[in-house]
């Protein structure tokens, strides 16, 4: 058990290697991926079919022997089981049905989480195919990305609904984030149950928001997630991941209660080598277009991440998820520039 590298590291030790694994590491870059998802054309019924969702988180392990399984599954499962349509229209990405603020604030949280079991089952699956080595990690989405999606219904380019209705609707946008938190908190719970030893908190759409906001919206429900998941006795370390936050990724670091933080590829690495909490394990944050890229580009970057965050508890990984148009050799090359050094 404490054989696990990436453990280790979130513990707080410092490794020569860092241990890897990648953001999207099971998707569409991967034939094998490809090929069970022809059979899946229903995304959401596909992320809960423990069997073939387990099939495919152990195919990159199988293939590249990574450090951590992430459970394939998907942020948006959690409005799914608090009652708003969820679907993916083929290349267009999430669609969400469309539903006013005041009735997303009145889901109720209770019970939703139980309806997300098969990815608990999916967990006990893919714990019993993988290597004892190999950390396990579960995830969801933090309150105020889920929230995006479900207000704008789907992506959108600067969530320009939600972040109106985080100013002009407040007790009404707090209500949603508090049931979010909740759900998403026993959601976490299970998953650590189940076999989780690592938890992730996926704050995509953490960028663009004033300090005053950012402290609301991303900080105070991410923290009441962290409580309550702590209040359960679970033990399991939880990266918190606030995409795009820029200088408040100090704040969100000190102040949400997460172990270790996963920085993207636009946040300066000198900056945040300076400034991020110098005993916290941090994640990343490697530009996934470096990896398409491969050759010297991708050797040179790796061996800049490695340099920078060297003598400190550091886990590789991309700045956000693989593309599908990545070339499955550059991750093959990716691991042999991080172990080879
Ligand atoms: C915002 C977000 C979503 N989902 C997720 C996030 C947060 C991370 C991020 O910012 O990317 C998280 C996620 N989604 C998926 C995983 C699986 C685990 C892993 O990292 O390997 C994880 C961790 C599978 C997936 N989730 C999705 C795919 C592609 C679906 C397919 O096979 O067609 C996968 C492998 C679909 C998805 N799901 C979502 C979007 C926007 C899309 C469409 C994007 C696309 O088409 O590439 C919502």
């Amino acid at each position: 058990m404490t054989e696990r590298a990436l453990l280790k590291v979130l513990s707080g030790e410092t490794l020569k290697t860092p241990p890897v694994w990648l953001m999207r590491q099971a998707g569409r870059y991967l034939p094998e991926y490809r090929a069970v998802r022809a059979q899946q054309p229903d995304f959401i019924a596909f992320c809960l079919n423990p069997e073939a969702a387990a099939e495919v988180t152990l195919q990159p392990i199988r293939r590249y022997g990574f450090d951590a399984s992430i459970v394939f599954a998907d942020i948006l499962l959690i409005p799914h089981a608090m009652g708003q349509k969820v679907w993916f229209e083929k290349g267009e990405g999430p669609r969400l049905a469309a539903m006013s603020l005041d009735t997303l604030s009145a889901l109720r949280p209770d019970g939703a989480a139980q309806k997300l079991s098969a990815v608990c089952d999916t967990l006990r699956l893919v714990r019993a195919g993988l290597p004892e080595s190999c950390t396990l990690i579960g995830f969801a989405g933090a309150p105020w990305t889920v929230a995006t999606y479900m207000i704008e219904g789907g992506g959108s380019k600067d969530r320009w609904k939600a972040r109106t209705a985080a100013w002009s609707e407040p007790e009404t946008m707090d209500r949603l984030l508090a049931n979010l938190a909740d759900t998403t908190a026993d959601y976490l719970i299970a998953q650590a149950k189940a076999g989780a030893d690592v938890l992730k908190i996926f704050e995509s759409w953490a960028e663009g928001l004033p300090a005053p906001l950012f402290n609301r919206v991303v900080i105070a429900p991410t923290r009441r997630i962290v409580e309550r998941v702590r209040a359960a006795g679970i033990t399991a370390p939880i990266i918190g991941f606030p995409k795009g936050a820029g200088p408040h990724y100090v704040r969100y670091a000190e102040e949400t209660g997460i172990d270790a933080i996963a920085t993207d590829h636009g946040l300066d690495t000198d900056w945040a080598v300076a400034n991020l909490p110098r005993s916290m394990p941090v994640q990343g944050q490697l530009d996934p277009a470096v990896l398409r890229a491969g050759g010297t580009a991708l050797e040179g970057e790796v061996s800049r991440l490695l340099d920078a965050w060297g003598g400190r508890p550091y886990v590789f990984n991309l700045g956000h998820g693989i593309n599908p148009d990545v070339p499955p050799e550059h991750v093959s090359e990716l691991l042999a520039h991080i172990r080879g050094r």
